[in-house]
């Protein structure tokens, strides 16, 4: 008997060069090929899956028992086999009473207990009740942190602008010492708060980074630096050791991942800008997408659709990358946040076994917020020689009602991008309006070639009424969801990140080298380059 795979590929060979427009033959496309939860609308319509192909890909999702494996996650099975951990951000937000048993433990109490010890800091802060050592409320907060320690944060707390009211929020990444340079220099350590943010607390960038802060209070403050600093972490005797006191340090377990984190202490710094109930307003909108979850049957589940949609790109169509193109400014840190979210969960060769994957795993995310990206990398996804999937995102209203004219114009530019990417020019329009604009014959042919779009090009696009703390929560776990359900269909461990480790190490290798010390044994590329840089 045929498998899936080959019946899929069969479908999509079959239908090679059908345009896409066709399907809409169908007057049911639209409907069959969308789906609605909660004021969300995926529309992925305009892709080349048609019945047949939507059926066999709701079939691979039950053949690979995603269900099984969705259920597992959210029981507290070890499902991060290769670290041997339980994968519970959801408990995060779960906001629910029934015990959820760990290792022998209840893990709800602990959850809520961290809850509102962030919400009574974050709550003193804000109201100036936890003071600075000069007794005034604190102004600014530096978020130090990398990967999953700051990437939600940053996109989160820039997504709720129009939220804010609280102190400002800057975050310090790179170790490059030109980022915390230009962030500290604008600010004054007397009003700063500093939160040092690492699930490890061993991230060399961040330990970096956290020692120049910490002197940077000191000089001005002297021993009551410790009131400026606060810390995020699941190793609570490092904090310790930094001279972190217990009270100012919001701890969190390893079931956790970082890229996973921003439910809990990780999102601090937009607890401090939004405030605790805006934050349980994020929260409330993840938990409604994971109901959504794991209660829809798959032919009306988004992150389900979305990721089968995923997998057709990926694995039949064979596309290497997917864009990511919100027209939305406050969504313009999506791209990176879902680049580690999407690429550092499914970037993988082997499978949970330890064998070689027989197909490709996770494509290449990329993305930029939509009309810049139009002006920039538009041109290749519509003329280009590859094809690339895009997944546009737009609201149906803005913050600005004043400016209406801006949002009806956003909207336009997201739809017309989809309907050009779908629809093309043919080559006999192009021929006309070379022939109109006064171009004969070989030149004619010349003109209308670099005007003709080939179209047939597919997307998706998710539509929300507003961007508000809840629908960001049901943003960013649909698409941690559609990450869950290409990773279980692929049979990888979507909780794991093995990849960055080498470089990590070669790194605190070649610190010595940097500073002198023989380079014996290395590569002569790499020789030679030390001595480049250390002229
Ligand atoms: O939070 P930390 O322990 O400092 O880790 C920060 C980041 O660095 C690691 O190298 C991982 O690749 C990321 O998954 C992680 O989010």
């Amino acid at each position: 008997m045929k498998d899936i795979w080959t019946k899929l590929q069969e479908n999509h060979s079959t239908a090679e060069g059908r345009p896409i427009i066709s399907l809409f033959d169908d007057p049911q496309r639209f409907d069959r090929f969308s789906v609605e939860a909660d004021g969300l609308l995926l529309d992925f319509s305009k892709t080349s899956i048609d019945g047949a192909a939507l059926d066999l890909l709701l079939e691979l999702a039950e053949v690979r028992d995603v269900a099984g494996q969705r259920d597992a996650m959210f029981r507290g099975e070890r499902i991060n086999r290769s670290e041997d951990r339980a994968v519970l951000h959801t408990a995060l937000r779960a906001g629910d009473d029934e015990p959820l048993v760990v290792d022998g433990e209840d893990v709800r109490p602990g959850i809520r207990k961290t809850l509102q010890a962030m919400e009574d800091f974050a709550g003193g802060i804000r109201s100036g009740r936890i003071a600075t050592a000069g007794g005034a409320a604190f102004t600014d907060v530096v978020n130090i942190g990398i990967g999953g320690s700051d990437l939600g944060p940053v996109m989160a707390v820039r997504a709720l602008s129009p939220y804010h009211n609280g102190p400002r929020c800057h975050f310090v990444s790179n170790v490059d010492g030109a980022q915390i340079s230009d962030t500290l220099h604008k600010l004054d350590p007397r009003s700063t708060l500093v939160i040092i943010a690492s699930k490890t607390f061993t991230t060399i960038e961040t330990m970096t980074n956290a020692e120049t802060a910490i002197s940077w209070l000191k000089n001005a403050l002297g021993d009551e630096a410790d009131s400026h600093l606060a810390a995020v972490s699941t190793a609570l005797d490092k904090t310790a050791g930094m001279g972190i006191s217990s009270e100012r340090v919001f701890g969190f377990a390893d079931w956790v991942g970082g890229r996973y984190s921003l439910w809990g202490p990780v999102g601090l710094p937009i607890m401090l800008a939004i405030g605790p109930a805006e934050f349980h307003n994020l929260l409330a909108g993840a938990r409604a997408m994971d109901t959504h979850f794991v209660t829809a049957s798959a032919q009306g589940n988004m992150p389900v659709l979305m990721g089968l949609v995923g997998i057709w790109h990926r694995n039949i169509c064979r596309y290497p990358t997917r864009a990511i193109l919100p027209y939305d400014q406050r969504l313009a840190k999506l791209p990176a946040y879902l680049q580690q979210l999407d690429m550092e969960s499914n970037g993988k060769r082997v499978s949970n076994g330890g064998d070689l994957l027989a197909r490709g795993s996770g494509p290449v995310v990329w993305g930029e917020a939509g009309t810049n990206g139009q002006h920039a990398f538009y041109q290749l996804l519509h003329q280009g020689t590859e094809m690339i999937p895009a997944e546009f995102l737009v609201s149906s209203r803005s913050h600005e009602p004043s400016l209406q004219e801006h949002h009806d114009l956003l909207k336009a530019n997201c739809l017309a991008q989809s309907e050009a990417l779908m629809l093309g020019r043919s080559r006999e329009q192009a021929l006309e309006i070379s022939a109109a604009l006064g171009y004969t014959g070989e030149e004619q042919r010349a003109q209308a070639a670099y005007r003709t779009f080939p179209g047939n090009r597919p997307s998706m696009t998710l539509a929300y009424p507003l961007l508000t703390p809840y629908s960001l929560g049901q943003i960013i776990a649909l698409y941690e969801h559609r990450v869950f359900v290409e990773g279980a269909i692929w049979g990888i461990n979507s909780f794991d990140q093995w990849g960055v480790e080498l470089g990590k190490e070669l790194a605190s290798a070649l610190v010595p080298m940097i500073k002198g010390a023989s380079a014996e044994g290395k590569d002569p590329s790499t020789i030679s380059l030390i001595r480049k840089l250390s002229a």
